[in-house]
């Protein structure tokens, strides 16, 4: 478990800054990641990362956003199989919203039916809980992903 890509979906940037923060660390840590920000599934599948890490906030109606959705599309209609490959997701949201981190539950349901293995229960963070998100996933990526140090 050495590399691993992060795809990221954004609308207002909240979800980048975290995953930028979430790649300092586990650079740190002595992982090898690369940041997708606008997610293309055919980059992600040449470098053939160990990880696919998915960091995206919910926009609309539990929808996916804009910069992820022709990822999240591509993925569905191609079906990649990661059968070796290890997944997590970290959602970020809103609870005052009907469908709280649809697009998070969007992406571990398709990563699980691309027979990739959850690397835990996803981690969905909730803007009416905090507005710093770091202050979770980060303590979340160290408790999963040991230091190669
Ligand atoms: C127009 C709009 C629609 C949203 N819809 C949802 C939603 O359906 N479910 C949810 O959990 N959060 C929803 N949110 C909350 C965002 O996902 C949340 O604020 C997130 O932290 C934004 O991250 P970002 O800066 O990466 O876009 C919505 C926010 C806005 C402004």
């Amino acid at each position: 478990m050495n590399r691993i890509a992060i795809i990221v979906g954004t609308v207002y940037g909240g979800a980048e800054y975290l995953a930028e923060q979430a790649a300092k660390l586990l650079t740190a840590r002595g992982y090898q990641c690369t940041l997708h920000l606008d997610p293309k599934l055919g980059a992600v599948l040449a470098e053939d990362p160990d990880v696919w890490l998915v960091i995206s906030s919910t926009t609309g109606q539990g929808d996916i956003p804009d910069n992820a959705l022709p990822f999240f599309i591509d993925a569905r209609d191609r079906f990649p199989l990661l059968t070796d490959k290890i997944i997590a997701v970290i959602g970020l949201g809103d609870s005052s919203y009907e469908n709280f981190c649809g697009a998070g539950k969007q992406f571990y349901e398709l990563l699980q039916e691309l027979q990739g293995k959850p690397l835990a229960e996803p981690l969905w963070i909730d803007a009416c809980e905090t507005l710093e998100p770091e202050t979770i996933a980060l303590p979340w990526l160290e408790a999963h992903f040991p230091s190669k140090g």
